[in-house]
């Protein structure tokens, strides 16, 4: 529990440093600076709408990791697929879209099936790197539930490299973070990446 209790705190944290005023300040000198007019009644408040919708995409919602005792000792896997990601890349600060696919292999618990979604969404929201959260996802599971395995894909696309730059829309970036006998034993590993390719 010291990691998990880590991540709330790193979370926690990082919420109380979001100074609204200040990011509305900025945002007016950002879009200025742009040549955004902002003199006009549909844009007056584009400052404000700006720094609090990525406030909002950089502030995540707490959760209870609800868990129940595992009585029929159900040991085969537990994958929920294609649960949505929105997140911002800390290099742009651009969205990077896409899908995760989460699972794990239970112990003496299973976890509440939504958790595994609000998990996913509790750590989308921030900016940071494709792989970081990924690996953050899989490590706050693994601590929470004491599984034998723990697996996370997720297939996002970048609008950073779709948008501009690269401009190559469409292309997935693919990552992975494994634990336990989902990541060394090669039987369930295997299960596990195919259930998550999405043929598509
Ligand atoms: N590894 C990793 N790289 C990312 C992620 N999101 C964005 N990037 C990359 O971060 C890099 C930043 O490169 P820079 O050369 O400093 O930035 P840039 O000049 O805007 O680069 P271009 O995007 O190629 O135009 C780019 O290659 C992005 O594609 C991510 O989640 N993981
Ligand atoms: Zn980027």
């Amino acid at each position: 529990m010291t990691t998990l209790h880590h991540l709330d705190r790193w979370r926690v944290e990082h919420h109380s440093r979001v100074d609204l005023r200040a990011a509305e300040s900025a945002a007016t000198d950002l879009l200025t600076a742009l040549g955004i007019d902002l003199a006009d009644e549909s844009t007056a408040e584009t400052p404000r709408r700006m720094a609090r919708a990525l406030a909002e995409m950089l502030s995540p919602t707490a959760f209870e990791m609800t868990t129940f005792p595992n009585a029929e000792q159900y040991d085969e896997l537990v994958l929920v697929q294609d649960i949505p990601v929105q997140s911002l890349c800390e290099h742009h600060v651009l969205p990077f879209v896409g899908v995760a696919h989460v699972g794990y292999l239970p112990g003496e618990r299973i976890l509440g099936l939504s958790k595994l979604a609000r998990t996913v969404e509790y750590h989308a929201r921030g900016a940071q790197t494709q792989e970081r959260l990924t690996q953050r996802i899989a490590e706050h599971l693994r601590t929470a539930l004491g599984a034998h395995g723990v697996g996370v894909v997720i297939e996002a696309e970048h609008t950073c490299m779709s948008l501009r730059g690269a401009r190559v829309p469409g292309s997935r970036t693919v990552t992975s973070a494994l634990f336990g006998r989902l990541r060394d034993d090669a039987a369930s590993r295997a299960e596990f990446l195919a259930l998550t390719r999405s043929g598509r």
